[in-house]
């Protein structure tokens, strides 16, 4: 057995299988597998990739044996002898596991996406501080007036606020609108009253950019303080990242609290308020309520949608509404809403914004949907 150190971040791990212990093959050079393990935060990935397409029955069984010393716990019926390729992912204490979520998947590639960024001369993260320090970023629109701000705020009855998404594809649903021009659509929501444009900058499965974002930001600003918000929907976990938004022309972020620890939690929110941007803490049950308060959200979103199955619930929102009624918090539903029935509910439970994203993205006409959407005056 040999182990040696690949790309960062990879250990590869050779398994020369013994020729004597292959009886109908001794005579021969013994093929090699090759074992990668990849190790996230809690699990360690196992990849067995064959030598030859075609393995002796016995070079099998050998692996197998390997197979349970080190994962004793994989399923019985794992595809060994007809794949050229098995993955068992393994939690810590050695206990296969489920292969990771969507959200870790998203997490891991994140991770390699912001080394890469940090790595390049231009965008170390020392030249994005002095930019900061050189007062370089935009104007700042705050959150949490913008949000309490929308075409029915002076009637007798206030509707929600929206928060419109640029979503051009989502791991879901695959391609919704690949080839929307961010910027046309930033300005019909802005004419149409939304409070946030939500501009989704994740590239590999939701195709988005900081492209995308800067060009709405650029498109709206001529509208001066009445603009939309501008939202980075990101999956953070670095300052790095929040400096990014700040530089590019955001003016909130999303903090997701079931991929960060409360640690990170509290120090990415610190980070970000003091730059100016109240970010939008979003959550899905109640312990992750309990943790986004605890570190002073203002601004809390409840995704509907699950993140690891995908799995949308709309109750998830109307469930922790109980949570924050006493407090001075904004709560957005985020995810799943689809028209005016949806946002009567939530308007009645006291939801202050609606985050909409696939069926702003479908609509045929984008202006009468959110007026009839948010039942909103006609401007
Ligand atoms: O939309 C997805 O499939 C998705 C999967 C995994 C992580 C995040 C995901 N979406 C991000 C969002 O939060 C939504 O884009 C946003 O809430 C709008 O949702 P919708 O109105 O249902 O498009």
């Amino acid at each position: 057995m040999r182990l040696s150190l690949g790309r960062a971040g990879r250990v590869v791990l050779g398994l020369d299988v013994r020729a004597a212990r292959v009886a109908d093959d001794h005579r021969r050079r013994p093929p090699v597998d090759t074992v990668s393990i990849s190790v996230t935060r809690s699990d360690v990935k196992f990849t067995i990739s064959q030598a030859r397409d075609h393995i002796s029955p016995s070079l099998v069984a050998e692996r197998r044996v390997i197979l349970e010393q080190t994962a004793p716990n994989i399923p019985a019926a794992s595809p060994l002898v007809s794949l050229s390729q098995t993955t068992i992912i393994m939690s810590a204490n050695g206990n296969a596991t489920k292969p990771p979520t969507i959200l870790e998947k998203i997490y891991a590639q994140r991770q390699k996406d912001v080394d890469a960024a940090k790595a390049m001369p231009g965008t170390r993260p020392e030249e994005l501080d002095a930019y900061l320090q050189m007062g370089l970023a935009p104007t700042l629109i705050p959150l949490v007036p913008r949000l309490k701000t929308n075409p029915s705020t002076a009637t007798a009855s206030p509707s929600l606020s929206l928060m419109a998404e640029i979503k051009r594809a989502s791991p879901s649903k695959g391609d919704i609108a690949p080839h929307v021009n961010p910027a046309r659509q930033a300005l019909l929501y802005a004419q149409a009253g939304a409070s946030v444009i939500s501009v989704l900058t994740e590239p590999t499965w939701f195709k988005g950019s900081l492209l995308d974002m800067r060009l709405v930001r650029q498109a709206i600003e001529p509208l001066g303080a009445a603009r939309p918000a501008v939202l980075r929907k990101e999956f953070i976990f670095a300052e790095y990242q929040i400096a990014e938004a700040r530089l590019h022309g955001a003016d909130t972020v999303l903090l997701i609290v079931a991929m960060l620890t409360q640690e990170q939690l509290a120090r990415l929110y610190t980070y970000s308020v003091g730059l100016g941007m109240e970010p939008l803490v979003e959550v899905n049950n109640a312990r992750e309520m309990e943790r986004a308060l605890a570190v002073g959200a203002k601004v809390v979103g409840v995704n509907n949608r699950n993140l690891h199955d995908f799995s949308v619930d709309m109750g998830t929102t109307s469930g922790l509404v109980d949570m924050v009624r006493e407090r001075d918090v904004l709560l957005c539903a985020l995810s799943g809403i689809q028209g005016p029935e949806d946002v009567r509910v939530y308007k009645e439970q006291g939801v202050n914004a609606v985050l909409v994203g696939e069926s702003l993205m479908r609509a045929a006409d984008t202006t009468t949907f959110i007026k009839e959407l948010l039942a909103w005056p006609n401007a």
